[in-house]
């Protein structure tokens, strides 16, 4: 069952260059239990996307297009209030980037915990709820007396589990985790994903996990989800979108990630630089770091295509997949482009 239904959500940063059109017509589907792996660059809107459902957008962001549907309410619409009573922490929760600023410097992190137990479930005791947040603190491996600790005592790995801990405290049925091991090491990083799913089987969350990091999405991921420039440009269930993408930019991500599939050995990157959101060209926002652009895609914004099983592709070549994926996986394609990183649109050369 459909738990969260985005619809051409619209986000916007003001700034005193313009509006950032961080997220600009993006539309996703999330179902219980689902996990689903939002990857991109930097800067290509993810936390944007997480930050507008959850409403912790700051003072200059605003949703300014599009619905949020969460178990068929659009959340866009309710009050300030209503979000923090009914849905942040109960039904919607979020690990952010940085774990530490999650968190108020002057309580301790088990009060912190604690307390949004006790808000969102007020028939529990204190007592109650602070053994729940010793039992999460020992499957999320923290030593339990911690939870006394204030945040300056934690160090960063420690904090972004306490994090985990509060973002599961009251078992929601969505939780947006923003990147949530990337300040650690490696080793811990396994351990903690493989906690989070582990605890996420346990309580029947669905899961939105951010990450520039293909390999992540790839081992936890049901569903994958790609963003560039603001635009989702490709989604598929994760074996498909590892296996066979159909847009360039997706096959340019998957190079940079070479042990995410067997078939490319060799770390290549997609030379060039995000668009700039403030006032982005027409056509296809990736035409200009696109080895195959022809003329269409830079007048033309390619419109969503679903093939098999919900797999969906804003791209004018995707039909060409087949094509697209030999090229792609050869380092002289994404070369030829380096040589050349001017490379104008046709209107610029006077076409
Ligand atoms: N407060 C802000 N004011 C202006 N622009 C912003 C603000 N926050 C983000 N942006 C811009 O919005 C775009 C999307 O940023 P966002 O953080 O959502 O991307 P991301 O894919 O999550 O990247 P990262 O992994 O670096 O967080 C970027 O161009 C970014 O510079």
């Amino acid at each position: 069952m459909t738990l969260l239904n985005i619809e051409n959500l619209q986000t916007y940063y003001r700034t005193e260059n313009g509006s950032v059109r961080a997220a600009d017509g993006v539309s996703l589907e999330l179902a219980e239990n689902e996990t689903l792996g939002l990857v991109g660059e930097s800067g290509s809107g993810k936390t944007t996307v997480a930050k507008s459902i959850i409403r912790l957008l700051p003072d200059n962001g605003e949703v300014v297009g599009g619905t949020i549907e969460y178990d068929g309410e659009d959340i866009t619409e309710l009050s300030m209030r209503e979000l923090r009573r009914r849905i942040r922490w109960k039904e919607i929760s979020m690990i952010p980037q940085n774990a530490m600023n999650g968190f108020d410097p002057v309580y301790t992190v088990g009060d912190q915990i604690v307390e949004v137990i006790r808000v969102h479930e007020p028939e529990t005791t204190k007592a109650e709820a602070r053994e729940r947040t010793r039992e999460l603190f020992v499957d999320l491996g923290l030593e339990p007396s911690r939870i006394d600790d204030y945040p300056h005592q934690f160090s960063g790995g420690m904090a972004q589990r306490a994090m985990v801990a509060l973002a599961l405290a009251v078992s929601p049925a969505i939780v947006l985790a923003d990147e949530p091991t990337t300040a650690l090491d490696v080793v811990i990083q396994d351990r903690i994903l493989r906690t989070i799913s582990e605890l996420q089987d346990e309580l029947n969350t669905a899961m939105i996990m951010i990450t520039h990091d293909m390999s992540v999405v790839s081992e936890v991921c049901d569903t994958i989800a790609v963003m560039y420039g603001g635009r989702l440009v490709e989604r598929a269930d994760a074996d498909t979108l590892i296996k066979s993408p159909r847009h360039p930019y997706t096959l340019g991500l998957r190079n940079a990630f070479p042990d995410v599939t067997a078939e490319s050995q060799e770390l290549i990157s997609i030379p060039g630089t995000p668009p700039d959101l403030v006032d982005p060209d027409e056509g296809c926002r990736f035409a200009p770091r696109c080895p195959f652009a022809e003329e269409r895609c830079w007048s033309e914004t390619p419109e969503p295509e679903t093939y098999d099983d919900g797999h969906v592709v804003e791209c004018h070549r995707a039909d060409e997949a087949e094509y697209l994926r030999t090229e792609a996986a050869k380092k002289e394609t994404w070369e030829a482009l380096r040589e050349a990183p001017a490379r104008a649109s046709p209107s610029e050369v006077g076409r």
